[in-house]
């Protein structure tokens, strides 16, 4: 779906601050890739380049990120560089960006921000059909009709990202970047949203690409992971392939560094999907 064929990203036009330095990797269909590493390791930047939004002053230096997606009315088959991923936003390729209250806008309340990210299609049939349909989706993740009238301020963290990975969602996109959707967030809420992500990507059988410093939540619901360290893939396989046997010493330390519960390692007790 994604290919980012030997890509350099940095920011800045006078001069250049590299972040992400000759990076390779694959995106698949129907598939949950995890990206860890420790902050400043490029982590957001890749997901920048591959969601294609360069508002931070963001520059591909060499390299490129190719996209094919399937055009949802036509079934044509559409192949674009990420430079030119910005009219397939939201219906082909959606983004969590970090931070969940600086995202949402707290002048408007909820409803009006999902209605507002919506391709034109999504719209007809009218603004009391539409928020039933968006109400519908809603509460198939928990998330009560009132939600939709408030505004972010009155919604708790939670809630709020909860209420982000439900917009990003909602038109059914391919793919689904997730940049730390759950840190700063209790283990319980945590969980919650990791628990809606997987049931997202199982219903919808796209792609998540999920951003984590914390390995623990890599364990658990990954399918393939790509361990970054500084601006560079260190490492990537299936994730348990990498947990059995990681090669790489940054890697081997991280896993180290995960708490133990009785003798075993925290991920192999906490069983989030068992
Ligand atoms: N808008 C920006 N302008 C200039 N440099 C930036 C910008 N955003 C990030 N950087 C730099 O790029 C490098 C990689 O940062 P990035 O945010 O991609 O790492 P990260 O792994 O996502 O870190 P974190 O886990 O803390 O979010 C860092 O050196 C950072 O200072």
């Amino acid at each position: 779906m994604i290919t980012v064929d030997n890509v350099t990203v940095g920011y800045g036009t006078a001069g250049f601050i590299k972040a992400v330095d000759q990076v390779s990797l694959t995106i698949n269909d129907n598939e949950i890739l995890g990206i860890a590493g420790e902050s400043g390791s490029g982590k957001s930047t890749l997901m920048r380049a591959v969601y294609g939004d360069f508002s931070t002053g963001l520059r591909i230096l060499s390299g490129t990120v190719t996209g094919r997606f399937v055009d949802a009315t036509s079934g044509q088959v559409i192949e674009a560089q990420s430079k030119n991923f910005a009219p397939l936003w939201w219906d082909q390729l959606s983004y969590i960006p970090q931070g969940s209250m600086s995202v949402l806008n707290p002048l408007m309340k909820i409803e009006q921000q999902v209605v507002d990210g919506l391709p034109a299609r999504e719209r007809k049939g009218g603004s009391h059909a539409l928020r039933q349909r968006i109400a519908g989706f809603f509460s198939g993740f928990g998330l009560e009709e009132t939600v939709l009238d408030a505004y972010p301020h009155q919604l708790s963290g939670g809630m709020r990202q909860r209420v982000l990975v439900a917009i990003a969602a909602f038109v059914n996109p391919r793919l689904i970047l997730a940049d730390e959707p759950t840190t700063a967030l209790d283990v319980v809420v945590q969980k919650k949203i990791l628990l809606m992500m997987v049931e997202i990507q199982r219903r919808q059988r796209n792609s998540l690409v999920l951003v984590s410093h914390d390995l623990g939540v890599h364990y658990q619901i990954t399918d393939r992971l790509v361990i970054m360290y500084r601006g560079q893939i260190v490492e990537q396989g299936p994730t348990a392939e990498i947990f059995a046997n990681p090669q790489h010493d940054y890697t081997k330390n991280l896993i180290a560094s995960l708490p133990r519960l009785h003798g075993k390692r925290a991920v192999e007790s906490m069983g989030v999907l068992a």
